[in-house]
């Protein structure tokens, strides 16, 4: 899937202008603060919200499967409808493979849409997602809602269903560790612009998680820090790895997590004490 020139506008919000690639056969994790434009990325790459400006290339809709953390099943609606009604309109449904789906997430095809809890009502929508084995899968906050052996159990699912096939799967999280050790690539979004796009294990390599005393921060290296915090002691913040040498044999730089890198990233340096 690939987008250029890509610009939406929502009221006082605008996404873009931004180009996207997301790779064939790779899992690509989208992060971002709240109210950054994940949800509105994905809805007009689907051409769910049509587009201001610029063009996207997207499988044939049938190969796409997708799920949003709003349910868009009618809630009166049975599980078991609502997977029919569903499943008419997926080219290559395969029953088994869902039935296989909706077991393993612990729901009942006589389940009441409007009686699944916040989690259940996810795990529908990603089975239903992944039901004719699509080749790209698009999921939006999937792991919201899901308790830590659920959301566990989800990525190894995603995980299985990447081994298969040439699939692709472009997600959002809130949730940074799901992407440890997952995503092959990431997305990261502030303000409607994407702020870095590329390899994670490159993202890690790029940036260092900067911890020392207070008595370390000089006039040259200060400015280098990225969301600079000081406790009463101590400081910490991230900073390129190209210039980690202006930082004393004192500080301590690590390999970073996606979490400091993105609380870093979006926190503005608090240089008031
Ligand atoms: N219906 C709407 N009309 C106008 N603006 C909207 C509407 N819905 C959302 N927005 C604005 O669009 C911006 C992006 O929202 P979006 O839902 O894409 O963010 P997000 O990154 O998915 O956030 P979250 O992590 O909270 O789900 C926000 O500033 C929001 O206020």
């Amino acid at each position: 899937m690939e987008a250029v020139g890509l610009v939406k506008r929502r009221d006082d919000f605008t996404l873009g202008p931004l180009d996207l690639r997301v790779p064939r056969g790779f899992v690509t994790g989208m992060v971002g603060a709240n109210g950054a434009g994940k949800t509105t990325l994905l809805r007009t790459l689907l051409g769910l919200f049509r587009a201001d400006a610029g063009s996207v290339a997207v499988p044939p809709m049938g190969q796409v499967g997708v799920a949003f953390d709003q349910p868009f099943v009618l809630p009166y609606w049975r599980v078991r409808d609502a997977v029919a009604a569903y499943a008419a309109f997926r080219p290559g449904w395969d029953q088994d493979w869902f039935d296989g789906l909706l077991s393993r997430f612990g729901l009942r095809a006589d389940a009441r849409v409007k009686d699944l809890s916040r989690g259940e009502g996810n795990k529908l929508m990603i089975a239903l997602a992944m039901g004719n084995h699509p080749e790209l899968l698009i999921l939006d906050e999937p792991t919201s809602g899901l308790d830590p052996a659920a959301r566990a159990d989800l990525i190894d699912l995603l995980r299985e269903h990447m081994r298969r096939e040439e699939a692709s799967l472009l997600f959002s999280t809130h949730i940074t560790s799901d992407l440890e050790h997952f995503a092959d690539y990431l997305v990261f979004i502030d303000r409607g612009q994407i702020v870095y796009s590329g390899a994670l294990d490159q993202l890690i390599e790029d940036f260092a998680y900067v911890q020392g005393a207070l008595e370390d921060l000089t006039t040259q290296n200060t400015p280098l820090i990225r969301g600079l915090r000081r406790g009463r002691a101590s400081f910490d913040g991230i900073v390129r790895t190209a210039d980690s040498a202006a930082f004393g044999p004192g500080i301590r730089l690590e390999t970073p997590t996606i979490e400091q890198i993105a609380v870093h990233h979006e926190r503005p340096n608090d240089e008031e004490h």
